[in-house]
């Protein structure tokens, strides 16, 4: 049974599958729909896989989430490698507003952080060659896509690496902060 962590903001949730080891490794369940819509979420469906590789450590993605009507809900994990996985809550009428999770997810660990609708999600991977995956509960839509400023002195993430020291597309160079984000 797959153990599950809250945190002080209401919403994220920390997901810890049940290994099952023997001589040959392990097997776990990575993913079941009704644990997750019993125990997690019941109102989230997921319709779509991404999988990332970085390769230097360091590299930052995000922060990102799309727009209503196209919000995504998200589940995390890390396939190889480790990454300081961060979501930000901006639900505008949210007493956590502006506050973040960041929780360390590894192939080693194989937690699952899942980040709701209303949340930016970025992390920042903590070893070369980091191969991440996660579901989504919509759609791509570039339309609706948007960024959230990952150095925002705002947010107060304890980032593992130095802006200049950071690997970054052009694009989430560019993000607006909170403060000027038009939700
Ligand atoms: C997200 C996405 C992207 N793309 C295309 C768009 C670009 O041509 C290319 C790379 O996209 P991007 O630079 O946005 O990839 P990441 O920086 O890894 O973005 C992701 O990283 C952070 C951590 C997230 O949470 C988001 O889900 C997602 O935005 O893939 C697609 O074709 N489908 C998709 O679902």
């Amino acid at each position: 049974m797959t153990t599950i962590e809250r945190f002080a903001i209401a919403g994220p949730a920390l997901l810890h599958p049940k290994v099952h080891g023997d001589a040959r490794g392990h097997f776990f369940e990575a993913f079941r729909q009704d644990m997750f819509q019993r125990h997690v979420d019941p109102a989230v469906a997921f319709v779509q896989d991404n999988q990332s590789l970085s390769r230097p450590a360091g590299t930052v993605r995000g922060l990102h989430f799309q727009l209503e009507p196209r919000a995504q809900a998200k589940l995390v994990r890390v396939l190889r490698g480790s990454i300081l996985d961060v979501a930000v809550d901006i639900r505008p009428s949210s007493p956590t507003f502006g506050q973040h999770v960041a929780v360390t997810l590894s192939a080693e660990n194989r937690a699952q952080l899942y980040v709701p609708a209303g949340f930016a999600h970025g992390f920042c991977t903590l070893e070369p060659d980091t191969e991440v995956f996660y579901k989504t509960s919509d759609y791509y839509s570039p339309e609706h896509d948007r960024g959230l400023a990952w150095n925002d002195p705002a947010l107060g993430i304890d980032w593992p690496v130095t802006e200049t020291a950071a690997t970054l597309s052009d694009r989430d160079r560019k993000h607006p902060r909170l403060s000027d984000l038009a939700l």
